[in-house]
């Protein structure tokens, strides 16, 4: 007999929360046992083994600390952590030995495919820019997939020498040129009718390449929620990014 997964979805009522309850429940070798949303007691989060967390950047943190601190399992699919919640995390778990933390800024194989791609890319191109478009329900800029992107494009630069990006702006009183996330320029389009799309776009004298995915739908998350479910436990301590526990 299978050992099935007793999981937790924190943010249940959610866009991603809402999908993730189906994909749980669907799942032959996970059971669902509680649903937890703003305001709700996470008490022993019922018995659960595993908790997803898909909730907003401002209660992330200190759900996830709930979660560590009574030995359980987390999948952390909310974005905004900074490196100094990463850090804080970091040390909470390492009181805590057996503890795995998961933080996926996307779990669409397809979005892990094109950082990696991104990152490999990086070290032949002068210029890059990052645009990705969301919901306009989307409460947090830039999406934390384009951030750990730049942030990925930018140590690859670094890496290969490559200096910042050229650009002659010198007036931009309104912020046109948008951000710069590690100085890798990084845009962010809201837009009604979408959910979550990226472009890298790279350029050389007399080329270009350009990287694009799409998330049409949120269902485009769940096998990568699932994996991080199953496998959360075999990794101890605080991983970022689904990529390493799928050998990309
Ligand atoms: N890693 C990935 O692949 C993906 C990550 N996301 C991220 O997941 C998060 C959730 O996204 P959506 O579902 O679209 O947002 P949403 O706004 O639809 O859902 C968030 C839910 O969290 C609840 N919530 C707020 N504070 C809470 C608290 N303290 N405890 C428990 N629940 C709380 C809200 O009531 C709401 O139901 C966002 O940070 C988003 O960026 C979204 C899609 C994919
Ligand atoms: O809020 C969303 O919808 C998404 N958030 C994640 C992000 O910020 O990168 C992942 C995906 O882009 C959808």
């Amino acid at each position: 007999m299978t050992d099935r997964i007793p999981v937790a979805v924190i943010g249940a009522s959610g866009r991603m929360g809402m999908q993730a309850c189906r994909a749980v429940e669907d799942a032959h070798d996970l059971d669902l046992v509680g649903r937890f949303g703003a305001g709700d007691d996470l008490g022993d989060l019922a018995g659960a083994r595993v908790a997803v967390e898909l909730t907003v950047p401002d209660a992330s943190p200190a759900n996830v600390a709930h979660c560590v601190e009574r030995g359980v399992h987390a999948v952390v699919g909310t974005t905004g952590w900074s490196q100094e919640r990463l850090d804080a995390l970091s040390e909470r778990l390492s009181g805590q030995p057996g503890v795995g933390v998961l933080i996926a800024p996307n779990f669409a194989i397809g979005a892990l495919l094109m950082m990696s791609f991104a990152q490999q890319a990086a070290r032949f191109y002068e210029s890059v820019e990052v645009v990705e478009t969301h919901h306009p329900g989307k409460v947090d800029a830039p999406s934390g997939t384009a951030a750990r992107t730049a942030s990925l494009i930018a140590a690859a630069r670094r890496e290969a020498g490559l200096g910042e990006v050229p650009d002659a702006t010198s007036s931009d009183p309104d912020g046109a040129r948008g951000a710069r996330v590690d100085g890798v320029p990084v845009h962010a389009l809201r837009m009604r009718g979408r959910v979550a799309h990226q472009e890298v776009a790279f350029g050389a004298v007399g080329e270009a390449l350009t990287l694009r995915h799409d998330s049409f739908d949120r269902v485009s998350f769940m096998p990568g929620v699932l994996s991080g479910v199953r496998q959360v436990g075999d990794h101890p301590g605080l991983t970022v990014g689904l990529e390493h526990y799928l050998g990309l």
